[in-house]
Parts: structure tokens; C-alpha cells; sequence
């Protein structure tokens, strides 16, 4: 797991080692991870043309000496000063006895002609919006060649939600220092922070336990346990389906399929798309009937395409009124928007899963801060909330919240979400804590989509059909890295 940290906790971190070691000893650690990832990045440093934006406190402290590492090994750097009376002056003499060049910001600032820029103009110490001078500053390396580099996080991003209040540096790659900040893999930040570089600076055994956490591959394949000789149809879990309706029976296909293709022991199926769902799919058992004429299950996932009539409204209520695990999608998050008692007075667990849309139906939007949001409306419930996005988010009403790292913009398009519903409603009656199975299926469902993108434009049933090779990637194990 990825620990994701907030500023504070950070500095917090930072505290004691200050006071430990030699004086700037952290900086030259942070200062030493980002030039070596911006050799890496340039593939050599002679001759290279590098601008560093420098702003008055100790992210440009962190460029100014990873620019004179990069000047000492041939690399012409200029250093762009926002406040010349501030610049970190240790950092400063270190640059211009390496033999880099200053300027301020209406000099020669090599932004038209460089191979590299280094945002230094603020890190964990910036507050709000850029001020003018420093956005300008900002549009005019985005206009130039150079490939954008952000020091511990984008200038103009909120380290802890991601939020964006004006203009931020577009950065291709992100060194961050010490532990990955929450803002770079959420929201506006995550759209800002390109790939994303950890330098270990030594903070391991001071950090507190994240409040956020990524899943990576491995933690997903623990999760995903193969069957076993032990195991017999009942005994990985039987799953329920209400979806879709008879005019619409895609929902309730793609859902169903999804549950299947996750291969817990069984699926059922209950609800008026019957016909098409049994065409579709001759391993689910079907019933027009109603849930409780389905036969037993060990969770439900109900909602994709079954509309908000009075009827579906009782089907809603009849299943949380079970003691299972319950998975609430689509038409079922508009019922109980209405009703959100049903869900409040539930024991057994409930994930909801909203988009941007239907989370707002609850009474409050996302807004900027989306961890934040989902944690609320889960403490407000007393349920697990999955809201989906380019970083999907699960947070329960204790525990740390997750930030999904999987996916694909492709995924964007319909019946994408049925899909996860049936993922996550399988892992659900195998048995993973509800939080647990909605992340876990947050993260398989965007390899999937990374897998079925490889072949061009996707559609729904693509992932479906994918399910299986994906599974079966993740339990081979791999490599995947943070940035992805
Ligand atoms: N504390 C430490 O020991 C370490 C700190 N490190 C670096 O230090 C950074 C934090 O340094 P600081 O606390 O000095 O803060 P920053 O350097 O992040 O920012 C402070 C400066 O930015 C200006 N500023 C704030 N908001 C602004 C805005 N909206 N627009 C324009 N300018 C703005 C302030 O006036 C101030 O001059 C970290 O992000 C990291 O890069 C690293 O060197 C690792 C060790
Ligand atoms: N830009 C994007 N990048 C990555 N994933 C996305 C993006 N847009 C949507 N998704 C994902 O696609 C799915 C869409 O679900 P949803 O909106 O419920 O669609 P539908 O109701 O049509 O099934 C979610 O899992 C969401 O996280
Ligand atoms: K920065």
C-alpha cells in the first residue's frame, strides 16, 4: 500500500530529523533525488539547457541546489528568481559557484529554449492561488519546449486535496519528497502532477499512519485469492443481481456478466430484463421475480437501469432490508437520496457508488476537496462511498480512505460503471470488508480498462470480456510504479 500524506503530517515528520542532523541535511537529500531524476529524465546533463523557477522559500532552496548538481556536471542552468531578496541564499551561492546563471523574471530566462524546467516556486508552503507574477511565470514555461518538472508538488496545488484555485504549474513529472501528498493523486493535482517521483529522504519511521492510502498490484492480488480444491460453488461466494429492465436490459447484461466474469461461485439474477440477461448469460440463474424470490445470496448489488418508479423503490427497500451487504448503484443512489434513512438504520454493510452527479443528490456537491466529500457523506450514512472519477475514491466511516491509481480516460462511456458494480458486488460476497471490495474493484476495473484501451477505443462489454486476463495479470504480479 501507498501511504498518502498530508502536508502537516509531512512537517511533522520532518520535525525531529531537523533537529537531529546537520543543518539543510534533508535538502541536500531532496536536492540530490531530483537531479538524479532529472538525469534520468535527460538522459544526459552536457549541454542540456535547464531554467529553474525559484521562489523565496525552501522548495526553490531544493531547485537551486538540484540545479547546481545539474550545472557541475555540464548542464546550463538558469535560475529565474520571483524574489531576489529571498531566494534561499545557501542554495543561491551553490548555483552560481557551480556556474548557473540568474535572472529575474523579465531577464533572460532561457524558458523559449530549455530541454527542462524546474518548478521551485512553492511546495508545501504555498497558500491559495498562484500570486500574478508566478502564474505568468508558469504559462510562459507551459508555452516553451522544456519538459516540466514540479519539485515536491505542483506551485498552485493544494498538497492535501488536490485543489487548484487559479492557475498551476503543468507538470510531466513530479519529484516529491519524503511521501507521496494525497493532492498529487486526486483531483485538479492529479491532472497536474503527471508522473509521480518518490525520493526516499528518510522519513519512513516518523511519518504517521496514512488517513489515504493507493492499493497497489500486489496489495490487489492479496485480495484476490484464486480457488481452491476446498472450494465448491457456495463456498466463493454467490452474488444478486437487480438491474436493468425489460426495455433496457444492457444494465442488467453488463452488470451480471461483470459479477460472473469475477468468478465468484454463482450469480443471480432478479429483475424484469430476465430474458435478456438469461440470453446473455446461461451461467446466472434468472428469475423475473422478486429478490427475495431469487434463492439465497451473500451479497446484493442493485440499481444499473432499473428506474426510480415506485416499484424499484420497494425492490430497494426490500433488499436493505436484508442483513447482506448491499451495493447501491445508479437509479437505487437516486431512490435512496430520498430515503437515506434506509440506509442509515442498515447494520450489515452498504456501498454506494455515485458519480459526480449522483453524489450531489445526497444535498451537498463534491467541490474541489473529493476525499473530503466522500468521507463526509460516508460519515453521514454510516456506509461505505465509492465516488467515481478519473482517481475513483472509497471512503468508510473509519478507516483510511483509498485513491484509486488504475484507469483510463477511455472508461469514460456508458455502462462502464454497471461494470464495476458487478466487480465489486462479487468481491463483496466473497467476503473482503465492504471498503476493501469496493477499492479492490476500483483498481482491477482500471486494468481492465488499461488492458481493453490497448486495442482502441473501448466499450463496456470490452472490460467484461477482459476481466479474466486481467485477473489473471494481477495474480501473476507485475511492476506497476506510482505514477499509473
Ligand atoms: N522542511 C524541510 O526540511 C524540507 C523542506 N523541503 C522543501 O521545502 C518545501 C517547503 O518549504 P517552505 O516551507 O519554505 O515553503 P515553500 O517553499 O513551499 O513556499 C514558501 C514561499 O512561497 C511563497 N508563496 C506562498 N504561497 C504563494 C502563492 N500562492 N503564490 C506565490 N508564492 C507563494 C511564500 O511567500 C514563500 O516565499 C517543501 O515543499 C520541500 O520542497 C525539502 O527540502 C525537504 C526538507
Ligand atoms: N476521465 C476518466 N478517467 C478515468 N475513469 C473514468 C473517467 N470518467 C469516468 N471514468 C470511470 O468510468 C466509470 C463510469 O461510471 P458511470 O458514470 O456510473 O457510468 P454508467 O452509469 O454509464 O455505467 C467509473 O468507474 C469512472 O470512475
Ligand atoms: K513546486
Amino acid at each position: 500500500m501507498i501511504g498518502l500524506h498530508t502536508a502537516d503530517e509531512v512537517r511533522a515528520a520532518e520535525a525531529p530529523l531537523l533537529a537531529a542532523g546537520p543543518e539543510g541535511a534533508l535538502m541536500q537529500r531532496a536536492a540530490t533525488g531530483l537531479a538524479t531524476v532529472c538525469l534520468r529524465l535527460l538522459g544526459r546533463a552536457h549541454g542540456t539547457r535547464v531554467t529553474a523557477l525559484v521562489g523565496a522559500g525552501d522548495n526553490g532552496g531544493d531547485a537551486l541546489f538540484a540545479g547546481a548538481q545539474l550545472a557541475a556536471r555540464g548542464a546550463r542552468v538558469t535560475a529565474v528568481l520571483l524574489d531576489p531578496d529571498r531566494a534561499h541564499p545557501a542554495g543561491l551561492a551553490r548555483l552560481r559557484r557551480a556556474g548557473g546563471r540568474v535572472a529575474g523574471p523579465d531577464g533572460p530566462t532561457g524558458l523559449d529554449r530549455a530541454d527542462l524546467v524546474l518548478d521551485g516556486i512553492t511546495g508545501l508552503g504555498g497558500r491559495g492561488g498562484l500570486r500574478p507574477e508566478a502564474a505568468a511565470l508558469v504559462v510562459r514555461a507551459a508555452a516553451g519546449p522544456g519538459l516540466m518538472v514540479a519539485v515536491d508538488l505542483p506551485s498552485g496545488v493544494d498538497p492535501d486535496t488536490g485543489a487548484v484555485a487559479g492557475r498551476a504549474f503543468p507538470a510531466q513529472h513530479t519529484v516529491t519528497f519524503g511521501a507521496v501528498k494525497a493532492g498529487l493523486v486526486v483531483g485538479e493535482g492529479r491532472q497536474h502532477a503527471g508522473q509521480v517521483h518518490l525520493v526516499d529522504i528518510g522519513l519512513a519511521g516518523t511519518l504517521p499512519r496514512p488517513r489515504a492510502v493507493r492499493l497497489t498490484d500486489d496489495d490487489v492480488a492479496a485480495r484476490l485469492e484464486p480457488p481452491t480444491d476446498a472450494d465448491d460453488k457456495y463456498s466463493r461466494g454467490v452474488v444478486g443481481i437487480v438491474a436493468g429492465s425489460a426495455t433496457y436490459p444492457g444494465a442488467a447484461v453488463l452488470c451480471t456478466g461483470a459479477a460472473l466474469r469475477t468468478r465468484p461461485g454463482l450469480v443471480r439474477y432478479a429483475g424484469t430484463a430476465a430474458a435478456g440477461v438469461r440470453a446473455a448469460w446461461p451461467e446466472a440463474i434468472v428469475t423475473e421475480g422478486r429478490p427475495s424470490d431469487a434463492g439465497r445470496v451473500q451479497a446484493w448489488v442493485v440499481g444499473p437501469g432499473m428506474g426510480t418508479d415506485d416499484g424499484a423503490a420497494d425492490v430497494v427497500a426490500e433488499v436493505l432490508a436484508t442483513d447482506l451487504p448491499v451495493l447501491l448503484d445508479a437509479d437505487a443512489l437516486t431512490l435512496v437520496a430520498r430515503r437515506p434513512d434506509l440506509v442509515r438504520d442498515r447494520t450489515a454493510p452498504t456501498v454506494l457508488t455515485p458519480h459526480d452527479r449522483e453524489f450531489a443528490r445526497f444535498g451537498q456537491d463534491v467541490g474541489a476537496d473529493r476525499i473530503g466529500a466522500a468521507r463526509r457523506l460516508a460519515a453521514d450514512l454510516g456506509a461505505v462511498v465509492l465516488l467515481k472519477g478519473a482517481a475513483t475514491i472509497v471512503a468508510a466511516p473509519d478507516g483510511p480512505a483509498f485513491v484509486n491509481g488504475t484507469g483510463t480516460p477511455e472508461l469514460a462511456t456508458a455502462g462502464t460503471g454497471d461494470v464495476l458494480s458487478g466487480i465489486a458486488g462479487a468481491l463483496l460476497a466473497a467476503g473482503l470488508p465492504a471498503a476493501e471490495a469496493a477499492a479492490t474493484a476500483a483498481h482491477v476495473h482500471g486494468r481492465a480498462g488499461q488492458l481493453a484501451a490497448e486495442g482502441g477505443p473501448l466499450i463496456a462489454g470490452d472490460l467484461v470480456r477482459r476481466l479474466p486476463r486481467t485477473l489473471a495479470r494481477l495474480r501473476r504480479g507485475s511492476g506497476a510504479g506510482l505514477g499509473d
